[in-house]
């Protein structure tokens, strides 16, 4: 159907030149997904595709040469398709794969086919010695077009996402823009063709390859039916000069758009897997609470702002209870789920602007901004006794754990100075039976 619709409505008369040839990117897909079985039904569909045109026009033995230009496509999509395979096993990921792809998909193979169809052509008689430039040109373009579209598409397809069907309001203007422009281009205003540019590099860095596969389907077809009808700003009196120069800029816009997409695509990877270790870096894996580094970065800054503006802020460090017992009687997995209920316990109770961390195996610290030592307290009553009575449920069973805490309002004193003294009242909570907040006021 695709070889018909290059054949008909995108070809030129008289000599029938197809400007756009989908086969070849179908066919190499074919031979991708489904290896040699592909071999019959590309063989042939060129060959109905091929078979009326060459009968039609050969000099002689029109369906010999029809079944030549089939072996001849067939083995080009299988070629195209062992090389793709063998290059670019990944598909393509990275700007730099468009370029491996041009060569190894439309330079290598197509130029390859396109050699060997002019040969067939020429001796069939259908074309004389020097129209042979001109149609290697033409098959070039169109073949290589073909794969060109329908590759990223496939691509694309493959990986659909609910991103991808949601289609933003904003990209589906910009396509319909891209097509408005095309038609406006081709009928009344010439210099318009160069807006695709611009809208079809929004697409790339906004949208997904889908979107930008359907818009650039979308507006090569149009321009090159448009142009098979002898309009545009193509349409120069030497007429095989104007389709290569008009197959060449639909060529540099489908190869242009494809690469930028892919280097946003890069850059987007390369953002959101920085962020990702961004977060790693401060957080613990077990509780998903803040880890040391983080709460020492946070508490000279509250510190420094103590030092700037005088508001307070209060420090606490937790240390659960004969947690030994709890990994010795259950086993290490038991106390890895107990310390992430603990943690999960603690940040529930806390304020948003709390910062609650993770500075060793079953010890926890506590940041507090803005906050007097007498509110502090309560607040952290209400965490022990709260883990007291509620304990930490893991697989149906209850393990009854209490937590002992050091707590001081803190001013401009020096964070290590600051962590010593909490470290103190710890201690002293711990030798004073556990499960209690000890805590005194700054300069105490
Ligand atoms: N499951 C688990 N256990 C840990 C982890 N980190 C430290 N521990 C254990 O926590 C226990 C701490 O034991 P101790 O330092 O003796 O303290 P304790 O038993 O809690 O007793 P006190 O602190 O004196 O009340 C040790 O058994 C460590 O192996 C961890 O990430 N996962």
């Amino acid at each position: 159907m695709t070889a018909l619709l290059g054949m008909t409505i995108l070809s030129l008369p008289p000599g029938n030149i197809s400007l756009l040839w989908l086969p070849s990117g179908i066919g190499l897909i074919m031979f991708m997904r489904t290896g040699l079985l592909a071999i019959p039904f590309v063989f042939i569909a060129s060959l109905a595709a091929n078979l009326p045109q060459m009968d039609a026009a050969m000099l002689n033995h029109g369906a010999y040469h029809a079944v030549v230009a089939a072996f001849i496509d067939t083995l080009s999509s299988a070629f195209t398709a062992f090389l793709v395979q063998r290059f670019l096993p990944q598909g393509l990921r990275k700007s730099w794969d468009v370029a491996v792809f041009v060569l190894f998909a439309c330079i290598v193979p197509m130029g390859m086919t396109s050699l060997l169809l002019c040969v067939n052509l020429w001796w069939g008689g259908y074309i004389g010695l020097e129209q042979g430039m001109d149609y290697f040109q033409a098959l070039f373009l169109a073949d290589s077009l073909g794969v060109l579209l329908v590759y990223p598409l496939y691509l694309s397809l493959q990986n659909l996402s609910w991103k991808a069907l949601s289609w933003p309001k904003s990209i589906l203007l910009v396509q319909l823009c891209a097509l408005l422009a095309v038609v406006v281009a081709f009928l009344w205003l010439p210099g318009v063709i160069y807006l695709i540019f611009p809208l079809l590099t929004f697409i790339a860095l906004r949208g997904c390859p889908y979107h930008l596969g359907i818009a650039l389907m979308l507006s090569v077809i149009t321009s090159l039916m448009m142009a098979s009808m002898g309009l545009g700003p193509f349409a120069l009196a030497e007429q095989n000069a104007g389709i290569v120069l008009l197959m060449s800029f639909v060529f540099c816009i489908a190869l242009v758009s494809l690469a930028v997409m892919l280097h946003q695509q890069e850059l987007n990877d390369a953002n959101r897997i920085q962020a990702f270790w961004r977060e790693k870096a401060i957080h613990d894996d077990l509780t998903g609470l803040y880890n040391r580094v983080h709460f020492m970065r946070r508490l000279e800054e509250e510190r420094q702002r103590c030092e700037r503006t005088g508001i307070q802020y209060v420090v606490a460090l937790m240390d659960l209870d004969w947690f030994k017992k709890i990994n010795d009687q259950h086993g290490h997995i038991v106390g890895d789920r107990v310390l992430a209920g603990v943690a999960a316990l603690l940040q529930k109770q806390l304020r948003q602007i709390d910062v609650l961390a993770r500075i060793g195996g079953e010890e926890f610290a506590l940041l507090m901004p803005g906050i007097s030592i007498e509110q502090a307290g309560q607040a952290l009553e209400r965490l022990r006794s709260t883990l007291e009575l509620q304990g930490i449920s893991v697989n149906g069973t209850t393990h009854n754990i209490t937590v002992s805490i050091g707590a001081m309002q803190a001013d401009g004193t020096p964070v290590e100075i600051l962590l010593q003294k909490v470290d103190r009242l710890l201690y002293h909570a711990k030798h004073q039976g556990r499960n209690r907040v000890e805590m005194y006021l700054a300069g105490q």
